[in-house]
């Protein structure tokens, strides 16, 4: 079968099961957590890696920075037959008194971005599989992470750094929206257009309102959040494989 045009990996060689990340490097070093880890293509952001945890068989896939790459990482995913896939990221605290360190569980994603606009119209929702939800949300209680763990609305937008239109933050923040970050609202949208399942947990690397001023995710606190999330995924998977797979 032909490799698929932009990962460039042969969908036969793609289990049902992905954990996604932005950073290369972060799906790298989740494959080392696998059992017969395989690099199967570097192409572009997309970094893709077979393997086995406790048994199942896993992909591991990086899909960038923002809602467009991403999209096209998890429509060519979808497209090989995955059925599952959760996002293992990093965000910016909101609200709700998390800090650097803290693991949230994404219940569902506001729509503060391009992509989605042009798939479906505003008014469709941005939610995670309450499946997905609850074996994460389990597994990173139980996952050892730095801070503490919460489950809620997250945010995504496009716009990492500000110009001079004001940011949507502040409102959000407001209305009790937990962190920030880049691609979860176009991994929801399109999981429930495909009809696949799809969840995400997010590492908390700061406050997000101070992004500009003060950004440096490179800290023990942030690595010790991102080891205790993909702990968190990779065991969620376990429960998740059994029930579906
Ligand atoms: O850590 P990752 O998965 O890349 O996620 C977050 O970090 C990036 C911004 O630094 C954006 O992709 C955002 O969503
Ligand atoms: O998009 C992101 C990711 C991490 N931290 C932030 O503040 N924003």
């Amino acid at each position: 079968m032909a490799l698929l045009p932009i990962l460039r990996v042969e969908p036969a060689d793609l289990p049902p099961l992905a954990i996604v990340c932005g950073d290369p490097f972060r799906a790298e070093v989740i494959a080392g957590k696998l059992e017969e880890a395989r690099e199967l293509a570097f192409a572009r952001e997309y970094r893709t890696f077979i393997g086995v945890y406790q048994g199942m068989k896993l992909a591991v896939v990086s899909h960038g920075v923002g809602c467009p790459g991403a999209a096209v990482c998890f429509e060519e995913l979808i497209k090989a037959g995955v059925t599952t896939i959760i996002r293992v990221g990093t965000a910016g605290a909101l609200s709700g008194g998390y800090r650097a360190g803290s693991l949230i569980v994404s219940t569902a994603a506001v729509r503060e971005e391009g992509l989605t606009k042009q798939l479906v119209p505003s008014s469709f929702p941005a939610v995670a599989d309450s499946e997905v939800t609850a074996a994460l949300y389990k597994a990173a209680l139980e996952a050892g992470a730095p801070s503490s763990v919460g489950k809620g609305i997250t945010l995504t937008v496009d716009a990492f750094f500000s110009g001079v239109v004001e940011l949507p933050h502040e409102t959000y923040k407001r209305a009790g929206v937990i962190a920030v970050e880049m691609e979860i609202a176009a991994l929801y949208v399109i999981a429930s257009l495909r009809g696949i399942r799809a969840g995400a947990i997010v590492a908390l690397d700061g406050d997000s309102t101070e992004v500009d001023e003060a950004y440096d995710p490179h800290n023990n606190i942030v690595a010790e959040a991102v080891e205790a999330e993909i702990r968190a995924a990779l065991n969620a998977m376990v429960v998740l494989a059994g029930e579906r797979g």
